[in-house]
């Protein structure tokens, strides 16, 4: 029987719903009677690290969560490990832990979109499924994987789609890697790259800002006010910018704080391709960093990251073509 390491750190699989209709943390895990049900498919460590809903989740408490683990790692062995996580920055956890740890375990991530006592809930099939995945031999290089509603994710690419379906989570640019029958698991692809950081703390303040049309330089004002290390803008497009905050850019670069472009398209890469003011080809010679097909949020993990291991901008450029 294989062994697996469950991490519990709270989201609406370790919620009730209340008679008034809230959703909440609540006394003993609600899945701790699941635990029968589950040691009839591996040999179950469950290790209660948080019972925090993900939005109260950090990339500081991501590098507990991945030291808790290298720990027991260290003390006992486990052929896969799972984490219960809220939905709401899974997808962040998840790739944060990708760049964390090397593929050979399998670290798979799981949710529930309805609480463990509302009619459907989804946490019990979820978490079997996820043990199921992290069990299974070839999970194993897969990276870190998001197992939802019976499909299995990649990290880098798994993203939150919808705000309550039990279907929420999908990968736009290239669908799911597997899927959970009742029978096996399934894979389709394998991921081509790996990429690893060690880092002991997160230390940088790295922010993330969204173009939007008209969009005028005071927000960029307003951050000059504050010590930031680093900054992630969701483009439009291919990787374009409003003309009006090209300056602010601009001083940005000159101060060493490095940009990083991502799209606030959900498919596609950013590419140096309009040259016209703000355009990504005039943007990319003047020193803006191009990503490889990261959403916001995950690019920002990224370089707060990176900037822990370098501040060169030839290397985070190298680090941002992986
Ligand atoms: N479905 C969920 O888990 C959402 C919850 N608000 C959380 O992320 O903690």
């Amino acid at each position: 029987m294989k062994k697996i390491l469950i991490v519990h750190t709270g989201g609406t699989i370790a919620m009730k719903e209340n008679q008034a209709g809230g959703v909440s943390i609540e006394g003993k895990h609600p899945l701790s009677s699941f635990q029968e049900r589950l040691a009839s498919i591996a040999s179950i460590t469950t290790e209660h690290f948080s019972q925090l809903p993900s939005a109260h989740i950090s990339p500081q408490i991501v590098l507990e969560v991945a030291k808790k683990i290298k720990d027991l790692k260290k003390k006992e062995q486990f052929d896969g490990v799972v984490i219960t996580h809220g939905t709401d920055t899974l997808e962040e956890t998840a790739y944060m832990l990708d760049l964390l740890f090397s593929q050979d375990c399998p670290i798979v991530l799981t949710g529930a979109m309805k609480s463990s006592n509302e009619l459907g809930s989804d946490g019990p099939s979820n978490l079997m499924a996820a043990v199921r995945v992290a069990g299974s031999n070839e999970a194993s290089g897969m990276g870190v994987l998001v197992v939802m509603n019976d499909e299995v994710h990649s990290a880098k690419y798994v993203t939150k789609t919808h705000t309550s379906s039990i279907a929420a989570f999908e990968s736009p640019q290239n669908g799911p890697v597997g899927i959970v029958t009742k029978k096996d698991v399934v894979f389709f692809y394998k991921p081509l790259s790996e990429e690893n950081y060690s880092i002991e703390t997160i230390e940088k303040n790295v922010l993330l800002l969204k173009a939007y049309s008209g969009m005028g330089s005071e927000l960029f004002e307003a951050i000059e006010q504050i010590k930031i290390d680093g900054i992630v803008i969701e483009a439009m497009g291919q990787g374009n910018l409003p003309p009006h905050i090209v300056p602010s850019l601009e001083k940005m670069i000159a101060n060493d704080i490095p940009i990083v472009l991502v799209s606030r398209s959900q498919k596609g890469f950013v590419q140096p391709v309009y040259d016209y003011e703000g355009g990504g080809k005039q943007l990319k010679k003047k020193g803006v960093i191009f990503s490889n097909g990261l959403s916001g949020q995950k690019a920002r993990l990224k370089l707060l990251i990176a900037l822990q291991t370098t501040n060169d901008f030839n290397q985070l450029e190298k680090i941002f073509a992986l």
